[in-house]
C-alpha cells in the first residue's frame, strides 16, 4: 500500500501509510485507536480508503474486478465476527466456502480440513450457539482459512482463547505463514514474539516501527522502559522514540 489514508469523519485513522507485506506472519501492534482495525478493513476490501493505493495479490483494490479477485483469495476474521447461531460449524464454514467460490466438489473436504486445523473436528456438527466463546473464535479462524487464502487477515484472533489454545493457534499461524501473507492484529506482544516473522507498530495512524520481533526485543533489552518482558519494553521504547523529538526518534523508526 502506498500513501494509504483512512478518515472517519474528523478522525484521521491512517495517515499516508506505506507498507509492503510479503509471505510470512506480520504482527500489527499499537495502542487502542492506533488504526489497526482501519488498516485491516481496507485490506479486507470492506472499507474504502480516503486516499492512496492498495494492491493485493497483484490486483488493485480500487478496481471492482480486482476486488472480486482479491476476495476469492482472502481470509478475514473481523474483530466483531458475525455468524448464524443456528448453523452448525460445518454448515457455517461451508457457507463461507461457497461465498468464496471454492469449487463445489472440494467444499466438504475443505470444510473438514479447516475445522480440524482449529481443533474443532469433534464439534463439527454442533450448532454454533452451543459453543463456548473461545470455540466460536476458532470457528471464525476456520471460516477465514477454508479457501486456503493467499492473504489472511486476523483482527485480534486470540481474544477469548485459553492459554493452551493460544499456543496451538501460534503453531497454526506459523504453518499458514509459510505459504501465505498473514496479518494479525493483537495487543498480546507474546503472540507476536512467538509466531510473527515481522512486526509493524502503528501509532496514531502512522507506522512507528517496523522490524523483526527479535529486533523489537533487542530494543527492549537495551531500554529501561516499562514492561515485564523485553519485547514489551521494546514496544514501549519504540513508541516513545517515535513520539519523542530528536535523532533518537528517527533511529527507532528505521
Ligand atoms: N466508524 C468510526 N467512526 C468514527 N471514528 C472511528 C470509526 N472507526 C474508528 N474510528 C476512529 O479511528 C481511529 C482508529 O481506530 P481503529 O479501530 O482503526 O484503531 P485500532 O488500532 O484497531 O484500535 P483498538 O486497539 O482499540 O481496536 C480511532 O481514533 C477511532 O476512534
Amino acid at each position: 500500500m502506498t500513501g494509504l489514508s483512512v478518515r472517519h469523519r474528523k478522525t484521521l485513522a491512517l495517515d499516508s501509510v506505506d507498507l509492503a507485506l510479503g509471505t510470512g506472519v506480520h504482527g500489527l501492534l499499537g495502542p487502542n485507536g492506533a488504526g489497526k482495525t482501519s488498516l485491516i478493513r481496507v485490506l479486507a476490501t470492506v472499507a474504502r480508503p480516503s486516499g492512496g493505493r492498495v494492491e493485493i495479490l497483484g490486483q488493485d483494490s480500487a478496481d471492482r474486478r480486482g476486488r472480486s479477485a482479491i476476495r476469492r483469495r482472502l481470509g478475514y476474521l473481523p474483530q466483531e465476527f458475525g455468524y448464524y447461531p443456528g448453523f452448525t460449524v460445518r454448515e457455517f464454514v461451508a457457507y463461507v466456502a461457497w461465498l468464496k467460490e471454492v469449487p463445489a466438489a472440494g467444499v466438504p473436504a475443505a470444510v473438514e480440513r479447516a475445522v480440524a486445523r482449529v481443533g474443532l473436528a469433534d464439534r463439527i456438527d454442533a450448532r454454533i450457539r452451543t459453543l463456548s466463546g473461545g470455540m466460536v473464535r476458532r470457528v471464525g479462524i476456520a471460516q477465514a482459512i477454508v479457501n486456503d487464502p493467499g492473504v489472511l487477515l486476523l483482527d485480534e484472533p486470540t481474544a477469548g482463547l485459553d492459554p493452551e489454545q493460544r499456543v496451538e493457534f501460534r503453531e497454526l499461524l506459523r504453518e499458514l505463514g509459510a505459504r501465505a501473507t498473514v496479518v494479525v492484529s493483537t495487543h498480546l506482544v507474546e503472540d507476536v514474539a512467538a509466531a510473527c516473522t515481522e512486526v509493524a507498530l502503528l501509532d496514531a495512524g502512522r507506522i512507528a516501527y517496523r522490524g523483526t520481533p527479535e529486533a523489537l526485543t533487542a530494543l527492549g533489552t537495551a531500554s529501561d522502559g516499562p514492561g515485564d518482558h523485553p519485547i514489551e519494553r521494546g514496544y514501549t521504547a519504540a513508541l516513545r522514540a517515535h513520539r519523542g523529538p530528536g535523532a533518537g526518534a528517527r533511529e527507532a523508526v528505521r
